[in-house]
């Protein structure tokens, strides 16, 4: 499903380049479920924004379902992203003005009629708990509740591809594991590929695969380098 060769990426950092990505070759197969994980700064959130379009590489390929991603005009890139690729965030980044299934129905696809789409999305509502739910802003929402909405607004086109950057990261570890469950199971009612970016070690230990982002990258950016866990010392 996605196949990466000889990617090279990295940023202009006052005047001066600074290589972040050297991965030389990572394949992730249809249907896999895997957690990656790594310090800050080693270009975990940056491999994402690759393998959605986002971020162009410098050099090497991104081939997703057989498709050259960054050989598509932008238009064409934008399009594809659309269809085939799910993206969840930390922040969720629900439209405030908006009640939670309006937020899910502005990206739906427009070849379903207006009956089609309201039982769609209480379908989706219905399969993650909040049916009683869908018609209140997501300031009238728990966290857990909006991230779950992200969710639904993540899959409800069927992509064959979703991404989460550390979408359990602003919850308490109970609501994560509630929300880790929900995506593993919505994801392998689908088939999707996931591929999720977290620094939740309990998180990453549900998925049956783990990868650590130094694994496939062969560059460890000078913050990554330094990076040591502080120790947690109870008082
Ligand atoms: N637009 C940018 N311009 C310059 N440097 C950038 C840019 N985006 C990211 N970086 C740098 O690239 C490196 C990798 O960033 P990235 O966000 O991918 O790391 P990460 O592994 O996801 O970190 P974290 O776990 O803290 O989210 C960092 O050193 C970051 O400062």
């Amino acid at each position: 499903m996605l196949h990466i060769q000889g990617l090279k990426k990295g940023f202009q950092v006052a005047g001066k380049d600074v290589p972040i990505l050297n991965i030389p070759e990572w394949t992730v197969s249809q249907g896999e479920k895997l957690a990656m994980i790594g310090p800050s700064g080693s270009g975990k959130s940056t491999l994402l924004h690759l393998i959605s379009g986002i971020l162009s590489p410098d050099k090497g390929e991104i081939i997703m379902m057989e498709m050259a991603l960054h050989q598509m005009s932008e238009s064409v890139r934008d399009r594809f992203r659309a269809e085939n690729i799910g993206y969840i965030l930390q922040d969720f980044h629900l439209i405030p003005s908006l009640m939670a299934r309006q937020n899910v129905e502005i990206v739906m696809s427009g070849n379903r009629s207006k009956t089609e789409r309201r039982e769609l999305i209480d379908f989706w509502f219905e399969k993650v708990g909040l049916s009683d739910r869908s018609r209140h802003l997501p300031s009238q929402l728990s966290r857990g509740q909006q991230q779950r909405v992200a969710m639904i607004r993540a899959l409800i086109n069927e992509p064959k591809l979703v991404l989460a950057d550390e979408p359990t990261g602003s919850l308490d570890w109970e609501t994560a594991d509630e929300v880790t469950g929900l995506l593993l199971d919505l994801c392998a009612s689908k088939d999707h590929t996931l591929i999720v970016v977290t620094h939740d070690l309990n998180m990453a230990d549900r998925f049956e695969k783990c990868v650590h982002i130094h694994e496939i990258n062969e560059l460890r950016s000078a913050r990554s380098r330094s990076y040591e866990p502080v120790p947690f010392i109870s008082s």
